[in-house]
C-alpha cells in the first residue's frame, strides 16, 4: 500500500459512485414507467431519456478508466434537468394532491442524491437544484416551507458529512505517506551495516538485483574482495573499540574512492566486497591500489595508532554471475595474502 494505491482506491470509489448513481436513476425511471405516480400521461419523453441515458452511460463508463468526477457532475446536471422536465410535464396533468405529487418526486430525487452523491457536493447540487426550483415554481411557492425543509436538511447533513470526510481523507493520506516514508527508512536501515554505514549482505542482494535488471550495456564489471591484514593481532593489541574505529575509517576511505554507481558492502567482520560497474580492468586495479595505498598511509591523524594494511583480490563479473565472481575474487585475495599481504591481485 502506498500513496499511489490510495489514489487508485479513491478513483475506483468515484467509479462506483458514478455507476451507482446511473443505476439508481435508471431504476427510478424504469419504476416510474411501470408504476407511474400519475397515470395521465403514463410516461414522459424526459423520463424515457433518463432511462436510456442511464443505461447507455452506465455501459460506456463501465469500461472507461478516467475522469469519473467530471462525468459524474455532467451526468448529475443532465439527469437533474431531465427529472425537472419530467416533473413539470406530469404536474400539468395532475388533478388532485398536487403537493403530494411534488413532494414525493422531490423526495425520490433527494433520496438518490443522498445515497449516491453523499461525498460529491457539487454533483448533488447540480442534480437536485433543477427539480427543487421546478417544484417551487410549479407550486406557486405554496408549500415553500416543506420544500425548503426537504432541500435544506440534506444540505446541512451534506456539509457535516463532507467536512468529516475531508478530514478523514486528509488524515488517511498523511498516514499513508508517513507509513511509506517509514517503510523506506526501515528498508534502507535493514540494508545497511550499522557500524560502517556500508551495505550489508541483504543490501548487496537487493542492489545487485536492481543492477541486474537495469544493466543493459555490456561494459565490464569487477568484483573486489578486501580483507584487513592481521586484524586479529590489531584487536588483541589495541582493543576491540579501536578495531571498530579502524573499520569505520577504512570504510570511509573505500566510500570516498568509489564512484556513485559502484557498490560497497561490509561482507564479513573485517572483509569488504566491492562491485565496480562499467570499469575496465585498468580502472578497477587503479581503484583498488588507491584504496590500499590510502589505508597504508593512514597515520595518527585518523586516530589509528599503527600502520595498518589491507589485501585485495579482484575478478571480472561475467553474465551477472555474482557468486562465481566472488569465489574468484576470494581466490585472488588468498593469493595476495600468500604473497605477503598489502597487495592487490587480479584473478587469473
Ligand atoms: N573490532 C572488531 N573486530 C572485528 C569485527 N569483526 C571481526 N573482527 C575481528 O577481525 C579478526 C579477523 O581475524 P582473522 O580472520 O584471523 O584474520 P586476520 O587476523 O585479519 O589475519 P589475515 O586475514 O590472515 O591477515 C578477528 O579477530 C575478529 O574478532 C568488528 O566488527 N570489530
Amino acid at each position: 500500500m502506498n500513496a499511489n494505491s490510495y489514489d487508485n482506491l479513491l478513483k475506483s470509489k468515484s467509479r462506483l459512485v458514478l455507476l451507482l448513481f446511473l443505476l439508481l436513476n435508471g431504476s427510478l425511471a424504469f419504476y416510474a414507467l411501470l408504476n407511474p405516480l400519475q397515470t395521465n400521461p403514463p410516461y414522459t419523453l424526459p423520463g424515457i431519456a433518463v432511462l436510456c441515458l442511464s443505461v447507455l452511460c452506465g455501459g460506456i463508463f463501465f469500461f472507461q478508466k478516467n475522469g469519473y468526477i467530471l462525468k459524474l457532475n455532467i451526468s448529475a446536471l443532465i439527469l437533474g434537468i431531465l427529472w425537472a422536465a419530467h416533473i413539470s410535464i406530469k404536474f400539468a396533468h395532475v388533478q388532485s394532491n398536487e403537493h403530494t405529487f411534488l413532494l414525493l418526486n422531490l423526495f425520490s430525487i433527494f433520496f438518490i442524491g443522498m445515497i449516491a452523491l453523499s461525498d460529491h457536493f457539487l454533483a448533488f447540487c447540480l442534480y437536485a437544484l433543477p427539480s427543487s426550483l421546478a417544484a417551487l415554481y410549479l407550486n406557486d411557492l405554496h408549500n415553500i416551507s416543506r420544500i425548503i425543509f426537504i432541500v435544506v436538511l440534506p444540505l446541512v447533513a451534506f456539509s457535516v458529512n463532507l467536512m468529516m470526510g475531508r478530514r478523514l481523507e486528509h488524515f488517511t493520506r498523511r498516514l499513508v505517506t508517513r507509513l511509506e516514508q517509514d517503510r523506506e527508512r526501515y528498508n534502507d536501515l535493514s540494508m545497511q551495516d550499522p557500524l560502517t554505514g556500508l551495505l550489508n549482505r541483504r543490501g548487496l542482494e537487493e542492489k545487485f538485483s536492481e543492477f541486474k535488471t537495469t544493466d543493459t550495456d555490456h561494459s565490464p564489471h569487477f568484483v573486489v574482495m578486501i580483507d584487513i591484514d592481521h586484524f586479529k593481532s590489531f584487536n588483541d593489541r589495541y582493543g576491540h573499540q579501536l578495531g571498530d574505529r579502524t573499520l569505520v575509517v577504512i570504510s570511509s576511505v573505500i566510500r570516498d574512492a568509489l564512484r556513485g554507481r559502484d557498490l560497497a558492502v561490509r561482507y564479513g567482520g573485517e572483509e569488504f566486497l566491492l562491485v565496480l560497474r562499467d570499469a575496465s580492468e585498468t580502472l578497477a586495479v587503479q581503484l583498488c591500489e588507491h584504496i590500499r595505498q590510502h589505508v597504508e598511509k593512514m597515520t595518527t591523524d585518523n586516530d589509528i595508532p599503527c600502520r595498518i594494511t589491507l589485501s585485495a583480490g579482484l575478478a571480472p563479473l561475467r553474465r551477472h554471475n555474482l557468486e562465481e565472481a566472488i569465489t574468484r575474487a576470494d581466490e585472488a585475495l588468498y593469493l595476495s595474502k600468500q604473497r605477503g599481504r598489502n597487495i592487490v591481485s587480479l584473478a587469473t
